[in-house]
């Protein structure tokens, strides 16, 4: 047989098989649907009864193991690269063994498996087996399908002491075919070319704390993923019923992530920005706005802890030159408290109590302390005298004003007063930064992502607001659904016995961080609240912290980590840049942060970056020119990475001049982003305008332009304006 008869040969081979899977799941698909019609029935038929899901499935445990694979293909990403991805021919003493690797596991009719769930143990050989140590593996092949069709096939050797006649070895390795093929706008899983030292950290422990790090396009966001799916697969019932929630900067990264969850079965994981994961508490506010860097070190610094306890103390009323007073008359007795016994009587109450779950104490320490100034001989019934009080408008007004229920937004935008801002600032920020602070909340500022964790600290300052009570809601929507059923009564029940002392947070079993190296002190915090019972990954480069204070940053996942169980992976492999790019962006990071964990890249494209130098007044046409080229240069994207003050006139002048050479299609892969919204992405080919923009711009400087230098998968264009640029590293 010649090359391409072999191969022909091989696919067909391969081919059968998968077959023999997607038959197999289309019975299970029939048999799942029948199963939750039977489920429902008895569901609909006796509505008295509490009928849980797993109820349901035990009657058909029969093939169980089928019917949940045939559940999980329900919600398989139809963009995936196929159901079954990969095979192990092995050597046991006996005989030669074959194990199908893929998405889900599926069994045929004797329960012999068809396919090894990727997550199972018995899938291990396939991502860690080594020509060293090959772990009884012949022969390793990724399967590459389109749909249901098998096109592709590469082969690893890994016991080439064995006999391999009748194990032919087809392509050039699996990894490399991955690595070179174009990127397009959405994240894809690794499941079938997971490397050895990413399997390490992806099944790890779910206990304490996994940090894992690694230089840029390590794989760290996309290992963090798939161990979001093996926690959910090693450990369903907790993590499903507890929830894991991953964090990651910004809403276009988590557009870019979104898909890969999915295409390995698990749609249960919660996604959420950095400034969305306050909403829970805040009627679902969140914010993509970032502050300037100045003002984002002073919001996201630890010393806003004490600012806000102080901005929550700070009474509403204008206490007037005299201070503040109570006074009030009960049948001709005057009955007065003065600024000092009410503040008495403000910090006693809020020493064991928070502000908006205090009104009652404070009402009852103030009824009491006027109480007390009755006279003895006055002619009044002691028993009536709180009643006399609190039916008095001058005591109802007093404590509307005093104590009135408070929301967090309302007592932030306090600080937009420069007044309030140097009283309660005092002694914790500069002069400059109390400007910054107030300058931020001026009339008409729109809330940015680091607000969040400010409103989201005195939410649990204040205490929930009061919420109007309705009663709880008996009825049940979607009553045909019997998994939301129990859900809705978990709730209810959840808010019978906390009542209002809860802070209504959502907290999860597990949340896993992404970039963390640029999670501030105040984020961290919020993030806790949303983990207090929680194991954790944690996933950055310091390397690429746009946050100034790099040690603050190291405390902070230390803090975290405390004294529970953790571990650490570090990933060595930069599997994103061509080496001549990283070359050029490591030498850049390395002149202000000789400390950089730098990978070794895999790839060599032959295609040196262009250093080139234009005008402002040329800007526009050149970056024509050069995208232009791009485009047909790359399949894929190319990415425009811009300083924030140049981004917005670039986004509205180029396109009307590139879409006068281009097709729409073409148009739809040229995307405009800032650094830090540049982080986690990545595009075939970028031009990075402005470097000495980038670094000047950012409160992370050189750090920030590391980011943008290493985006690409194939070429690097950068841009200095008016000059050849200062960022430039000696040659
Ligand atoms: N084992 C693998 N097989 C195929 N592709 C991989 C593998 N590991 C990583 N990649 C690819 O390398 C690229 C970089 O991965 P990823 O974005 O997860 O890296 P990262 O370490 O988070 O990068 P950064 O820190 O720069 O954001 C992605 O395209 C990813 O699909």
């Amino acid at each position: 047989m010649n090359d391409s008869e072999l191969l022909a040969h091989e696919l067909a081979h391969e081919q059968a098989h998968v077959d023999a899977v997607y038959a197999r799941l289309d019975e299970a698909t029939r048999s799942a649907r029948d199963a939750a019609q039977t489920g429902r029935q008895i569901f609909q038929s006796d509505r008295q009864t509490w009928m849980r899901e797993e109820d349901g499935t035990a009657l058909f445990e029969r093939d169980a193991f089928t019917f949940q694979a045939a559940k999980r293909l329900a919600v398989l990403d139809a963009e995936h690269e196929g159901l079954v991805f990969g095979r192990l021919d092995l050597e046991e003493p006996e005989e030669r063994e074959v194990r199908y690797i893929g998405r889900i596991g599926v069994r045929d009719e004797d329960y012999e498996p068809l396919v090894i769930d990727w997550r199972a143990r018995a899938a291990e050989p396939f991502y860690r087996a080594t020509p060293q140590q090959p772990m009884d593996v012949v022969r390793r092949r990724v399967l590459r399908c389109r749909n249901d069709q098998v096109v592709g096939i590469e082969d690893d050797l890994l016991d080439a002491e064995s006999n391999t006649d009748d194990l032919p070895i087809i392509g050039e390795g699996a990894l490399m075919a991955s690595l070179s093929r174009s990127r397009g706008t959405r994240m894809k899983d690794i499941v079938a070319t997971i490397q050895a030292e990413q399997d390490l950290a992806i099944r790890a422990d779910h206990a304490g704390v996994t940090i894992i790090s690694g230089g840029p396009g390590t794989g760290k966001t996309v290992v963090a993923l798939h161990r979001a799916a093996y926690l959910l697969y090693s450990n369903r019932r907790r993590f499903e019923r507890g929830g894991i929630l991953v964090v990651g900067p910004g809403p276009v990264f988590m557009n870019y992530i979104e898909r890969v969850l999915p295409s390995l079965g698990e749609d249960s994981v919660v996604l959420r920005a950095i400034g969305q994961v306050a909403g829970d508490v805040l009627g679902g506010l969140s914010a993509e706005q970032v502050d300037d860097a100045g003002t984002a070190a002073v919001k996201g610094s630890l010393r806003m802890v004490g600012l806000l306890k102080n901005l929550v103390n700070l009474p509403l009323v204008d206490p007037g030159s005299d201070g503040l007073s109570l006074v009030v008359t009960v049948k001709g007795n005057v009955l007065k408290l003065n600024d000092a016994q009410l503040s008495r009587i403000r910090s006693g109450v809020l020493s064991h109590q928070r502000v908006n779950l205090a009104r009652e104490s404070a009402e009852k320490a103030l009824v009491n302390a006027l109480a007390t100034q009755v006279p003895e001989d006055a002619d009044v019934d002691p028993d009536a005298v709180p009643e006399l009080i609190t039916d008095s408008a001058a005591y109802r007004d007093f404590v509307d004003a005093w104590w009135p229920p408070l929301s967090a937004p309302d007592v932030l935008r306090r600080l937009g007063d420069p007044r309030v801002t140097a009283k309660v600032a005092d002694g914790i920020l500069d002069a400059d930064e109390q400007a910054l602070l107030a300058a931020s909340y001026a009339e008409g500022h729109d809330w940015t992502v680091a607000d969040m964790a400010l409103l989201d600290e005195l939410v649990s300052v204040l205490g929930p607001e009061p919420i109007e009570d309705h009663g709880p809601n008996l009825f049940i929507e979607g009553g045909e659904n019997v998994s939301e059923f129990v859900t809705t009564a978990d709730r209810l029940r959840r808010t019978i016995e906390n009542d209002l002392t809860d802070d209504r947070h959502e907290t999860y079993a597990h949340v896993l961080v992404d970039e963390s190296q640029d999670i501030t002190p105040m984020q961290w915090r919020m993030l806790r609240r949303r983990g207090s019972q929680a194991s954790w990954t944690i996933v950055g480069d310091i390397a690429q912290s746009s946050w100034p204070d790099l040690d603050e940053v190291g405390r902070a996942v230390r803090d975290l980590v405390g004294t529970a169980p953790h571990r650490e992976f570090r990933l060595s492999v930069n599997y994103r840049s061509p080496a001549e790019v990283f070359d050029l962006a490591s030498k850049v990071v390395q002149v202000s942060y000789p400390r950089a964990d730098l990978p070794r890249a895999v790839r060599s494209t032959g295609f040196d970056p262009e250093l080139l130098e234009t005008s402002s007044s040329a800007l526009v046409s050149d970056l024509v020119r050069i995208v232009d080229r791009l485009t047909d240069a790359v399949g894929g994207t190319v990415g425009i990475i811009a300083p924030p003050s140049r981004l917005d006139a670039l986004k509205r002048l180029l396109p009307p001049r590139l879409g006068t050479r281009m097709n729409t299609a073409n148009l739809d892969r040229v995307l405009f982003v800032t650094p830090l919204e540049a982080k986690g992405l990545e595009y075939d080919a970028v031009v990075v305008v402005a470097p000495d923009e980038i670094v000047a711009e950012s409160p992370g400087g050189v750090r920030v332009l590391y980011v943008a230098l290493t985006r690409p998968t194939q070429r690097l264009v950068t841009l200095d304006v008016d000059g050849p640029g200062a960022w430039r590293p000696a040659p």
